[in-house]
């Protein structure tokens, strides 16, 4: 099978290029990247205009099965990573049963293969169930394949678990993603601790909830020298401690969400349920913290958090409706309207969070087109104006805040292993 891509805008962080290529795929390969390639090909794709990048990749997914079928599959997850240009999505443990031990993560990986046209990397949890108590067995499970370990959703709240886990990951050279959230300062909070929640009378989440853990585990890491990364840094004192981490030496890395630099606790005003999501939104000052981390590198990753959950439970009032949002497909259009668009970032710095870093973290030969390479790749229409509308989802869940919202940038093409698993035209008729 020969795929070619013409006249696209390649854009590759790894090497750096940013170029007008045309770039020759066989049998699941990259097999040329140049300037014109006249090769015979099976599919050809004119992405004059576009950008083409590597596949992107995403280390924060909730997948929903086993056992919350009704908000998401991993096939219709992995229909909606296609659709946001995703080629690679880890998924987190908190299904039920939970992604604890070998069966499940057997039974997540089977799945995967039957059903998800996208790679789909389990992560296998911290502790047993993500009690917090026992330690669950990680090397079992690293040996069939988990890419990282995490307990998101919860924290481990005991210090000493969480170290014995970092000691273990470092053993097994595997990531830890900390979900940060001291439960002893939480106080049954539903949104960001400050003015708005005042005014709305809402139970407030303090910053500091998320500030101590994000403290707590990159002073375990400098200890236990284990690979650290920070889940959904919402706040612009977690950026500063991430920044810290990193001048010290500490093995850490961070990602933030797109909801996290486009929206404030101002717009939970509405009480529309799709704006409640754990971290909360806060306030303006640590989005342009946020925006700042990002530009000057100390955020590494752009992760979606894509946490679908069903209409029934999102039509419960805000106090009582879960937390979480859809995003895998709206972080791309969000990323380029809010962050290159607006001056933030360059193109390349935008993908670079996308691909090569998370690829990094995660220490797999992905997020990089280069000749002899699996080819995962994204072709993106930059400047194209649209409203997001939810209904063109292919996710099971709808509960994203950014219906109707007009954005820049859409995703034409994902390509796996050579092959187009998403073709806007052809998929949306
Ligand atoms: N982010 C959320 O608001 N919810 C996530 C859990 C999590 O990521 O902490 C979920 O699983 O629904
Ligand atoms: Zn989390
Ligand atoms: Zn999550």
């Amino acid at each position: 099978m020969k795929l070619l891509i013409k006249s696209g805008r390649v854009i590759n962080p790894s090497t750096g290029l940013d170029e007008i290529k045309d770039i020759l795929l066989i049998d699941g390969l990259v097999a040329k990247i140049e300037d014109e390639i006249l090769d015979e090909a099976d599919k050809i794709i004119d992405a004059m205009d576009f950008w083409v990048t590597p596949g992107l990749i995403d280390l924060h997914v909730h997948l929903r099965e086993p056992g919350f079928e009704h908000k998401e599959t991993i096939e219709t997850g992995s229909r909606s990573a296609a659709k946001g240009g995703f080629t690679t999505i880890c998924c987190m443990p908190n299904t039920n049963p939970a992604i604890d031990c070998k069966d499940v993560v057997d039974f997540v990986k089977s799945r995967a293969r039957e059903k998800a046209i996208v790679n789909v990397l389990p992560i296998g949890s911290i502790t047993k169930g993500l009690k917090g108590e026992e330690l669950a067995n990680i090397d079992e499970m690293v040996k069939i394949g988990i890419c990282a370990i995490s307990d998101d959703g919860r924290t481990v709240q005991n210090s000493d678990s969480m170290r014995q886990g970092m000691k273990i990951a470092k053993d097994l050279n595997i990531p830890v993603f900390s979900h940060c959230e001291d439960e002893t300062l939480l106080c049954g909070g539903v949104m960001n601790s400050g003015a708005v929640s005042k005014e709305l009378g809402m139970d407030g989440i303090l910053s500091e909830v998320e500030n101590v853990i994000i403290a707590r585990d990159i002073v375990l890491t400098k200890g236990t020298g284990a690979k650290l990364h920070i889940c959904h840094i919402s706040t612009s004192l977690g950026v500063d401690l991430l920044r810290f981490g990193k001048s010290i030496g500490a093995n850490v890395t961070g990602e933030v969400c797109p909801h996290h630099f486009t929206l404030t606790d101002k717009d939970v005003s509405s009480l529309d349920t799709n704006m409640k999501m754990n971290p909360p939104l806060r306030g303006q000052d640590d989005v342009e913290a946020i925006k700042m981390g990002l530009k000057d590198g100390t955020i590494d990753v752009i992760a979606t958090d894509h946490a679908p959950h069903h209409k029934d439970e999102k039509s419960l009032s805000f106090s009582n409706a879960p937390f979480g949002i859809v995003g895998l497909e709206t972080a791309i259009p969000l990323g380029i309207t809010e962050l290159v668009k607006e001056g933030w970032l360059t193109p390349m710095e935008l993908i670079e969070k996308f691909t090569i870093n998370p690829a990094k973290i995660l220490d797999i030969d992905k997020g990089d087109i280069g000749v002899g390479k699996i080819a995962d790749i994204t072709i993106i229409n930059p400047s194209v104006e649209y409203k997001i509308d939810v209904k063109g989802f292919a996710s099971k869940s709808k509960n994203s805040p950014f219906h109707n919202r007009l954005v820049n940038g859409r995703v034409e093409y994902t390509i796996v292993n050579g092959e187009v698993v998403y073709d806007r035209i052809k998929d949306n008729k």
